[in-house]
């Protein structure tokens, strides 16, 4: 990558954050912080104690809940299973003499397990499916805790031993009580935080976003979403823990309680679903508005508390779809982000003086062969790329490429043949997975861009950074320096989604050009965008080769495909028919009838 580029573009004044914001936004957290905690203790009176202490529990459990459901995007309607399993593993064991502090440790171990054995197959299934499946499991706890009543009491329940203390976290007054479920908010929170500050919070979001983009950028999506539902299953089952000894009592119904599971998830989605501290904003919002409308209406008329909390719910729903942090967004500053930016054109890129010379193969197709069901899609396909080689890679709609390509990135696994990639150190390895290719220098784009729309510009090329650096601020310095190249520099801080085509299709260009890659596979990365931009892609593409990497291009544009590659293969019906220089390739009487047409050869004549 020349640095000459990046050096030349100065920074444009969008991507300098609001001086004085951060700071600003910081004090109000903490002032809002504090006052969670000190307005109960001034009022001093039973109840608002109690209201205090449901809205840390709440705004805990819904924090650790949102790293799955929010930052991973896995709508899980099961989290009661990780808080019930905190809740039994504190009483049982201190019902053997040891204090629930131990327990809740020993609570958040079984948790972690139980969580990775329910979401590794979970994790296949998506929305919907997902969401049943962790009810169906909920209901499995449920139902188990009811079997193995020697352990759990069954039906009749458990009680805590009558011990008061510290040690036995259980307190006659409300303080104490208070005091262990607010610093364990903060934990919680302090954990949500760290996620989406960090890598791992990328990863999940680009998972969330996009799966096979953030597999393509190198993200392991599975070992991600595996992470963060053990934080999470572990944080809940400490609240679990707590919630029991608070309780004094607990039962299977309760503790494994899909409506425990739901108003978890609720505080979250009308929070502000996906953000560090929108489950905190729900919590401190419905929480109140739960406990009075019980404590003002629930003698009135049975189940009157529930239709009033069930109309504000409707309510924030219709009008605030992004939930309240969406709403307090829009109130106090930071504005949406523009819709339909169209991105610069690509500043003209300083070419090499001499670009390196064509070296020996990096990758080889070998006999790849593919069907999809009855259809034969890749047959016998045979090919190589060279070191610093532009192979053009054409045919009709249909013809395979992208299957081609698919199995080029290990997005497909071949039925007969494979896929050889020489490694940095000169030898050929077979990668098999997305990340096996990632790893050894494979990039790629996809023919129907796949930004991770809720993220910015930035971030987006930043999911591309983390392949080399596991530091934030070195993955934002790379990305920046990178958008900039792609003439994205201005619109660093906008979201992608709104981007218009030809943006995307140079935001995917330079995710993947974050990574470093050896070897590029560009699928159709002209399609869509106009004449002068194509110009300047085609230079752009030309300067990429330039720093010896060698590239691998679907392309539909002609004028593209001559102008770029040193040879060109043509795929139709899953065969290569044709292979050579650019020139040759276009007068060859099969590829004029399968693909070009006499018009093309007329016009070029
Ligand atoms: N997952 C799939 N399941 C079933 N059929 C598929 C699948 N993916 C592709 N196909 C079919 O395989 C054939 C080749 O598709 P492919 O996308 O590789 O073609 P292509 O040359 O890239 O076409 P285009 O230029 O239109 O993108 C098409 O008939 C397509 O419908």
């Amino acid at each position: 990558m020349t640095d000459t580029t990046a050096a030349s573009l100065a920074a444009p004044a969008a991507d300098k954050p609001a001086a004085g914001r951060p700071r600003r936004n910081l004090i109000a957290l903490v002032l809002f912080l504090a006052a969670i905690f000190l307005v109960p203790v001034a009022i001093g009176d039973q109840f608002v104690y109690h209201v205090f202490i449901t809205i840390c529990l709440f705004a805990g459990l819904s924090t650790a809940w949102n790293i799955v459901g929010g930052f991973a995007g896995q709508l899980s309607l099961g989290h009661a299973i990780f808080y019930g399993i905190g809740a039994y593993a504190g009483i049982i064991l201190m019902n053997m003499g040891i204090s629930p502090w131990i327990g809740m440790f020993a609570g958040a171990a079984v948790a972690v397990v139980a969580a990775i054995v329910i979401s590794y197959p979970c994790f296949r299934l998506k929305g919907p499916f997902f969401a049943l499946a962790t009810i169906a499991f909920l209901e499995v706890f449920r139902v188990l805790a009811l079997h193995f009543s020697g352990l759990t009491g069954g039906a009749t329940g458990l009680m805590i031993p009558l011990k008061l203390g510290w040690e036995w976290m259980v307190f006659r007054e409300r303080l104490p009580a208070l005091v262990i479920v607010y610093g364990m908010m903060l934990v919680s929170l302090a954990a949500a935080w760290w996620i989406r500050s960090h890598r791992l919070g990328f990863y999940l979001v680009a998972t969330r976003e996009r799966e096979s983009a953030a597999q393509a950028a190198g993200v392991s999506t599975v070992k991600v979403r595996l992470i963060a539902v053990s934080v999470s299953a572990a944080l809940c089952a400490m609240f679990g823990t707590f919630h029991a000894m608070y309780l004094t009592f607990i039962e299977p119904a309760a503790m494994f309680s899909l409506t425990t599971s739901i108003q978890i998830a609720m505080f979250a989605l009308i929070g502000g679903i996906g953000t560090v501290f929108g489950p905190l904003i729900g919590a401190v919002f419905l929480v109140p508005v739960s406990e009075l409308a019980r404590g003002w209406l629930g003698a009135h008329a049975l189940g009157l508390h529930g239709f009033v909390y069930g109309i504000v719910l409707v309510l924030v729903v219709l009008f605030m779809p992004n939930g309240l942090m969406g709403a307090m967004k829009r109130m106090f500053g930071k504005a949406e982000p523009e819709r339909g930016v169209q991105a610069a054109s690509v500043a003209a890129t300083p070419r090499a003086s001499e670009r390196p010379a064509i070296g020996h193969e990096i990758m080889v197709a070998d006999h790849l062969d593919k069907h999809f069901g009855g259809l034969h899609v890749t047959n016998d396909v045979s090919f190589s790329l060279k070191e610093g080689e532009i192979l053009a890679l054409i045919g009709p709609n249909g013809a395979g490429k992208t299957t081609v390509f698919n199995m080029l990135s290990g997005f497909l696994t071949p039925d007969s043949g494979g896929v050889k990639v020489r490694d940095a150190a000169g030898n050929f390895v077979s990668p098999t997975t997305p990340g096996d290719f990632a790893a050894i220098g494979v990039g790629r784009t996809f023919q129907i861009v796949q930004p991770f729309a809720a993220m910015t510009v930035e971030e987006n090329i930043m999911v591309g950074a983390f392949h080399r650096f596991h530091d934030v601020g070195d993955a934002r310095e790379a990305a920046r320096e990178t958008a900039h190249r792609m003439g994205l520099g201005p619109w660093l801080n906008a979201e992608a989604r709104g981007l218009t085509i030809g943006g995307l299709k140079r935001l995917e260009v330079a995710r993947v050009m974050a990574m470093q890659p050896r070897i590029l596979l560009l699928d159709e990365v002209m399609a869509g965008i106009n004449q002068t931009d194509v110009r300047r892609a085609i230079d752009l593409m030309l300067s990429i080769r330039d720093t010896g990497v060698s590239i691998i291009a679907i392309e539909h544009v002609m004028q593209a495909v001559m102008s770029l590659s040193d040879r060109v293969i043509v795929l139709n019906s899953g065969q290569i028919i044709a292979e050579g220089k650019p020139q040759d390739v276009v007068r060859d009487p099969t590829v004029i009838e399968a693909y070009l047409g006499k018009e093309f050869t007329h016009a070029h004549a």
